[in-house]
């Protein structure tokens, strides 16, 4: 049996990057708010240098927002925001910015950081940015250094950066924990919503879904389609005569034979009760005629044994293809007609009949 792609990961994925995307429009826009505003202030208190660095992280903030405004690019908007701004905690932290408060900032990278990367990529680049901050504060002689701080300064900014650290990869964590166990929760229920428990194949629901979606298509491209609604003959006999455990042993099997017999592009659904429903994408009357008639045969010839007891187990099919109905109601219509009028000439067989055939070729053994 052939099943769709699951949409909910892909959907709840992308709509994750949607969100992260927004909030770094908005993150970057808040930016070069403060950028221009403390930049001006320290233009004001002639600190020009000061100012100048602090426009032109601005200006690179302005400049990755317009790039993705033109690209859409996300994964491009946040490299380039993680980069701008691991660039602007490394000044800060070198030049000490105003009154050696600059490294300050740079609580605000753990939370982001994580927010926007892995917990590994993240916990990568933090250690990354707290070895250059080791070196300065060891080394403030260091060319390009002009920040010193004190050692209190310095034990206290590890310690409390290290904790804040810890603490956003553990809430990190859990975030992405809750996340995945809520997805999984939701392709589980997705899951049973279109699956039959006893068989596993899609349940009526999802054929009902499935069947709109290739009448859909065969109105936009013409590609044409056939259906074959399946029932087991007498099964009622079986589930007196062997039990209902007897009888959904059957079931599964011919579950399991069908999809054999089947293509993987086509589609197999339990309809209901002992009723079944193939979807036959690109596939003339004849064709599916032919692929019911080789089910058939093959159910006629497979033992089914239950408790060493072998049941007595074939199918009746009736058949239509959309090129002789004009909506779904009409072909499943035409289907069931099909399949009455093979139970009544005898069961064991398929409808409708097939007159023409090539010379030499055998024909689908079905009902008049
Ligand atoms: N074991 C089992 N039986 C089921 C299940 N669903 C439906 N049935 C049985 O399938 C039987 C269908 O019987 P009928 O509709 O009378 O048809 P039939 O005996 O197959 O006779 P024809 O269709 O005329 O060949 C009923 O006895 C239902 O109880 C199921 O999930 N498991």
């Amino acid at each position: 049996m052939t099943r769709l792609p699951d949409p909910s990961q892909k959907t709840a994925d992308e709509s994750e990057e949607e969100r992260v995307s927004r909030l770094l429009t908005g993150l970057s826009a808040m930016a070069i708010l403060f950028l221009v505003g403390i930049g001006a202030k320290a233009w004001f208190v002639a600190h020009t240098t000061h100012a100048g660095a602090l426009w032109f992280f601005a200006a690179l903030v302005a400049i990755n927002m317009l790039v993705f405004a033109r690209n859409g690019n996300r994964q491009q908007q946040k490299v380039g925001m993680i980069a701008i701004v691991g660039l602007l905690f490394g000044y800060l932290i070198i030049t000490g910015g105003e009154s050696n408060t600059g490294p300050l900032w740079f609580y605000v990278f753990p939370p982001l950081l994580f927010y926007l990367t892995d917990l590994k990529t993240g916990t990568a680049v933090l250690l990354f940015c707290y070895l250059l901050a080791a070196v300065v504060f060891q080394f403030p002689e260091l060319p390009l250094v002009t920040a010193e701080y004190t050692t209190d300064f310095k034990i206290r900014f590890f310690a409390t950066l290290t904790f804040e650290s810890i603490f956003c990869f553990v809430l990190e964590a859990s975030r992405l924990k809750a996340r995945n166990e809520l997805m999984n929760l939701a392709q589980a229920h997705e899951h049973a919503a279109r699956t039959d428990d006893l068989t596993g194949l899609s349940n009526r629901r999802d054929m009902q879904h499935r069947l709109g979606e290739e009448y859909s298509r065969y109105q936009r491209s013409g590609h044409h389609f056939s259906i074959a609604l399946i029932d087991l003959d007498l099964f009622k006999r079986i589930n007196d005569e062997y039990g209902h455990d007897a009888g959904d042993e059957v079931l599964r099997r011919f579950s399991e034979l069908m999809q054999a017999v089947i293509r993987q592009t086509d589609i197999a659904a339990r309809w209901g009760g002992e009723e079944f429903l193939i979807l036959l994408p690109d596939t003339s009357l004849l064709q599916a005629l032919t692929l019911a008639e080789r089910l058939r045969s093959e159910v006629a010839n497979t033992e089914f044994i239950f408790a060493g007891q072998r049941l007595p187990v074939t199918i009746s099919a009736g058949i239509c293809s959309i090129a002789k109905a004009g909506s779904v109601d009409e072909l499943l219509k035409q289907a069931d007609i099909h399949l009455y009028n093979a139970k009544e000439d005898g069961r064991d067989r398929i409808a409708p009949r097939v007159r023409t055939t090539t010379k030499g070729q055998a024909s689908p053994r079905t009902s008049a």
